[in-house]
């Protein structure tokens, strides 16, 4: 499903009308029609309910009159606050149509609001904003929105919930804060990443009526299965091991030996054929954990830390890796650096960067050039903030537009970007994939070695980078997801995420 922002849907409105000469007003009586709907639905009966419905001066408020004109025939205790009167010109359409039906319409005030606090209303539509939301909100505006939040009604918002960006899903100034989100069309960023997702309450997508075909070059999309291939999870009954791939993992560290055994079991667990572990032998006093199926090449060390002397020994096995994944783990150093120029001057193997491979190449000019020109398949998997490393940004900016931060950082490296958060984007710095799977018990660390080593696990079987991080993105967050049935989310560790990914297969396989 394709996510849509402010501009494509403007566009998109403006192909309908003015090319393929929908008239703008049906479109907002179809938007106004589908609120109702979706409230007429949700309540057995309307008729007894208390329902106010808050316009604002723009379209959003329009379609807010089309719901009030519906609700107003099936219930008679409907009322409407404007915020001014001076709407749209399709909007007045509607107003003056609410007005002839003699529909209880008021301006907003002040004195009018505080009045309001002695009423209780069951259910609230929200329709003062929509995609045209061009500042922080203040004045009347907030405290409607906050009387709004307190008023203890099941509030429905058209298109976005009043006070949320659109493009960023950012809070400007306040937001209301909905049960029901009715969005048109396609969602907006708004509707899907966070905080704004939050505000939405449950979104649902409504069609009004826009022919499918001027709906083009839409590059930012909703992961689902649809979107993966999972023909090579199929076996051939003559198969054997080699074909399944070898996956070299450079990870772990005295202070961090977990993070090679989460990504090496998570890779073997996943599927492929051999996985060689590579991690400095102080490390293997922690590894009673690690599945017996990796082969492990122990590293002599400097303090606990790979060693680049003791790296290059192992430069035969990494000509004969399929893929290479790097970083989790390690702790960051001039040491790490050497290795990490090493493998990007002398290889070719698709490689995975993750954790302290990413807080190295950040902080290394000649890394980040050597990675760029790198002549084979490259996937990144920051998070936030690591990703505000290797940009040179704030974090906060990171958080303000993920997706233009996942692209950046794709089309610098000519990489395949794994934006790691609540909603992980997935990129090549062209296409977009939104991940709407997973849940809060993930937060916890381990879980990124996990989700590299199934990355590395999938290109090891022959899936491209591209295809491989989405795969894995969704399995890590189905199993997560599965787990969530049986289990409190506080008790999800990522070494249950890994063997959940039993279950997350057969789920995806059987569909
Ligand atoms: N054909 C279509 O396009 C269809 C559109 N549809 C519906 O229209 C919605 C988009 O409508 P829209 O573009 O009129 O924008 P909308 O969000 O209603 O508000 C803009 C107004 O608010 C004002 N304003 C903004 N921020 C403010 C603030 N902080 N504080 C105070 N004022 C502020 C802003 O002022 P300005 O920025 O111009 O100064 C302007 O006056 C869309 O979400 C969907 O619901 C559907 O009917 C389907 C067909
Ligand atoms: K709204």
């Amino acid at each position: 499903m394709f996510v849509l922002t402010s501009s494509q849907m403007r566009e998109i409105d403006r192909k309908a009308s003015q090319e393929i000469g929908i008239p703008e007003v049906v479109l907002m009586e179809n938007a106004g029609f589908c609120v109702f709907e979706e409230i007429r639905k949700d309540f057995e009966t309307l008729d007894d309910k208390n329902i106010a419905v808050f316009c604002g001066k723009g379209n959003n408020g329009g379609d807010g009159f089309v719901v009030a004109r519906y609700l107003a025939q099936v219930c008679p205790n409907v009322k409407v606050f404007l915020f001014d009167e001076n709407v749209t010109l399709i909007s007045k359409v509607f107003l003056d149509i609410l007005k002839r039906l003699e529909v209880d319409v008021s301006i907003l005030s002040e004195e009018l609001l505080l009045s309001l606090k002695t009423q209780r209303f069951d259910i609230i539509v929200d329709a003062i904003f929509g995609i045209g939301l061009s500042k922080d909100i203040d004045g009347l505006y907030k405290k409607a929105i906050e009387y709004i939040n307190g008023s203890g009604a099941y509030v429905y918002s058209v298109d976005i919930p009043s006070g949320i960006c659109s493009d960023s899903a950012s809070v400007r100034g306040c937001a209301v804060k909905a049960n029901k989100t009715v969005t048109f069309v396609y969602p907006k960023i708004g509707n899907i990443l966070y905080p704004g997702s939050y505000y939405c309450g449950k979104v649902i997508v409504k069609d009004i009526g826009i022919p499918e075909k001027i709906i083009k070059d839409i590059k930012v999309k909703i992961l689902t299965a649809e979107d993966l291939d999972i023909s090579k999870f199929y076996r051939f009954p003559d198969s054997h091991k080699g074909d399944y791939g070898k996956v070299g993992i450079v990870a772990g560290s005295k202070y961090y030996p977990g993070a090679a055994v989460l990504c090496s079991n998570a890779a073997v667990q996943s599927g492929c054929g051999l996985c060689y572990l590579i991690t400095p032998q102080e490390a293997l006093y922690f590894q009673n954990l690690r599945k017996p199926e990796i082969v492990v090449l122990p590293l002599e060390g400097k303090e606990g830390v790979i060693s680049f002397d003791g790296f290059v020994k192992f430069d035969e096995y990494l000509a004969k890796f399929d893929v290479l994944g790097f970083g989790c783990g390690l702790t960051k150093n001039e040491e790490v650096e050497k290795i990490l120029i090493h493998i990007l001057e002398n290889f070719q193997i698709p490689i995975v960067i993750d954790a302290d491979g990413l807080n190295t190449l950040s902080s290394s000019q000649k890394a980040k050039k050597l990675l760029a020109n790198y002549k084979s398949q490259k996937v990144l998997t920051p998070h936030y903030m690591e990703a505000a490393r290797i940009l040179g940004v704030d974090v906060k900016d990171v958080a303000k537009s993920p997706i233009d931060a996942a692209t950046k950082i794709a089309s610098e490296f000519r990489a395949i970007c794994v934006l790691k958060g609540s909603r992980t984007i997935i990129t090549d710095g062209d296409e977009v994939f939104i991940n709407v799977l997973g849940n809060p018990g993930m937060a916890k660390g381990g879980s990124g070695d996990v989700l590299t080593g199934i990355i590395l696990s999938m290109i090891a079987q022959g899936y491209s980078a591209f295809e491989a991080a989405k795969l894995s993105v969704y399995l890590h967050s189905l199993s997560a997801d599965i787990l969530l049935e049986k289990k409190a989310m506080q008790t999800i560790l990522p070494s249950d995420i890994i063997e959940g990914l039993d279950s997350a297969i057969r789920r995806l396989i059987e569909g």
